[in-house]
């Protein structure tokens, strides 16, 4: 048995979840990887110019065991998220770490132990196979999954499944992910693949919509409520994209941050009018490596007053990190937040506090989603409330190619992969509800 064996069953309209389960699993299959011998290969390189097209890997990998509470799944089409850059550079820490520390938790979580690491925290697929004791999911479903992988065997994550000690991201700090032809994964984090979208369009939002979600709307996050000001850095990228959405259908007011004049329309073709290009207008908020400058902050924040009639942000959509945090704490009005899921220009962030405390400003971290806000999430888009915000599709040899994209901020929202896919736009199965939302599904294509 092969996987052209499983495409062709994916693809015969006649298939039942039988047929499904009746077909025979193959020893291997293709997924991309890192490799663990190769962890110091950028060693003395500057972070911009580790390529992740050397560390990427395709390989023929055997297939893991199926365990309790588990299915396997044949992927259709994944994503890049910029985890999968992160993996591939060796940075902050090599992602080996992480799975040797979840081989040793238990029996089963050894699988993950390996000299390789296969990645990718999106897909959109089929259920093959459900290990003991999963009764929602059968072998069939068309599937996408969240990339939150929790234990539950603590308290602590029992009201909010992020708080488990054993909390994980999928592909990132366990094995088997997404950019594969097949992926395990937990039965708990498939969700229903939205009908209207192709397999690489279902597999786009996952990981960042989720994240967007829980950042900006959940109470977990920010909130948002109705007019709010929203600040969202990198408004057309992976997170902003989904956060540009978010703002926009809560009837908030997106203050659209982007560094190019395409990028400014890919927002205004969203529906927000309020853009700064950051690059077009040189703010520079650090005069050199260990100085900021509050002149800027305050050009910048005249900005804002500017496009917003004399207002100040309510919430900042933070995930640049040290090279814009000191701004965004100072354009956030009196008791606003600052809410932030990351730091790619740097994890040290320096700001003036005075401007926090005497303002009464609140900073929120906030990490993916939980399994509740990742169904939301996923809710939304399948009734076609928020789209997908793909540009540009790689196959699976070609992954390496599309991490360096991300990596070089090359991109415009999401960049797909096709793994079993052996072409775009297939998988659709509500024509009618895809005719209502095509011109807004397309939107980031081609751009
Ligand atoms: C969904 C997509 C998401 C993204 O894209 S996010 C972006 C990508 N992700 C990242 O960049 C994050 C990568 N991860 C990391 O950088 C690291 O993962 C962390 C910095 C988050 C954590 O580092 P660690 O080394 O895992 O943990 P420690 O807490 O620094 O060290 C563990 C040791 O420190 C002890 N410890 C922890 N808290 C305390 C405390 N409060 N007082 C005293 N000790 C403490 C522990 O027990 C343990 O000790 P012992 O090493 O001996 O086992
Ligand atoms: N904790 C979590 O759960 C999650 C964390 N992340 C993290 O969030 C970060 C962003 O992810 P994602 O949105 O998918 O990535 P993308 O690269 O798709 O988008 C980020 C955008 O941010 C802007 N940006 C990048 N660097 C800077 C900078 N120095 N100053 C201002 N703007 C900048 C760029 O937009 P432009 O050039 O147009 O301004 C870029 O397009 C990554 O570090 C990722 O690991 C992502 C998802 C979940």
């Amino acid at each position: 048995m092969t996987v052209k064996d499983i495409l062709a069953a994916i693809q015969s309209p006649d298939s039942t979840s039988e047929d499904f389960a009746a077909l025979p699993l193959p020893e291997s299959y293709r997924a991309i990887t890192v490799h663990k011998d190769e962890t110091e290969m950028f060693a003395g390189l500057a972070t911009r110019d580790k390529d992740p097209r050397k560390s990427i890997h395709l390989d023929e990998v055997p297939l893991p065991e199926l365990g309790p509470g588990e299915a396997l799944v044949a992927v259709m089409a994944s994503s890049v998220n910029y985890n999968s850059v992160w993996t591939s550079i060796f940075e902050p820490l090599s992602t080996f770490g992480f799975l040797e520390r979840y081989g040793r938790t238990s029996e089963l979580a050894k699988r993950h132990d390996l000299p390789y690491h296969i990645i990718g925290s999106d897909l959109a697929g089929v259920v093959l196979r459900t290990g003991p004791g999963v009764n929602a999911w059968r072998p069939g479903d068309e599937v996408v999954a969240h990339c939150l992988s929790v234990e539950l065997e603590s308290s602590d994550g029992h009201n909010d499944t992020m708080l488990d000690p054993e909390q994980r991201i999928w592909g990132f700090e366990t094995n088997f992910g997404g950019l594969a032809e097949i992926a395990l994964v937990k039965s708990n984090q498939l969700m229903p693949k939205p009908d209207h979208l192709s397999w690489e369009e279902a597999a786009a939002p996952g990981l960042v919509n989720s994240t967007a979600y829980r950042q900006l709307v959940s109470r977990n996050g920010a909130a948002m409520k109705q007019g709010d000001n929203v600040l969202i850095w990198g408004a057309s990228g992976g997170l902003g994209s989904y956060a540009t959405q978010f703002a926009l259908a809560g009837g908030a007011n997106p203050i659209c941050v982007v560094s190019s004049p395409q990028k400014a329309e890919i927002c205004r073709a969203m529906g927000a009018e309020a853009i700064i290009d950051r690059n077009a207008e040189g703010y520079r908020f650090w005069k050199d490596e260990n100085t900021q400058d509050p002149k800027e902050w305050k050009r910048f924040g005249k900005r804002i007053r500017e496009l917003t009639g004399g207002e100040d942000i309510d919430i900042v959509f933070e995930h640049p990190g040290r090279e814009t945090f000191g701004a965004s704490v100072f354009v956030t009005r009196k008791g606003g937040t600052i809410t932030t899921c990351a730091s790619t220009s740097g994890y040290m962030h320096e700001y003036d506090n005075r401007y926090l405390w005497m303002s009464l400003k609140r900073i929120i971290g906030s990490h993916f989603a939980n399994y509740r806000e990742a169904w939301e999430a996923n809710r939304l888009i399948a009734k076609g409330k928020i789209h997908p915000t793909l540009s540009k599709v790689y196959s699976l040899e070609d992954t390496g190619q599309a991490a360096y994209d991300v990596h070089r901020n090359l991109h415009q929202g999401k960049v797909g992969v096709l793994c079993m896919a052996p072409e775009e736009g297939l998988g659709v199965r509500d024509q009618e509800k895809r005719a209502q939302h095509v011109d807004a599904i397309n939107r980031f294509r081609n751009v």
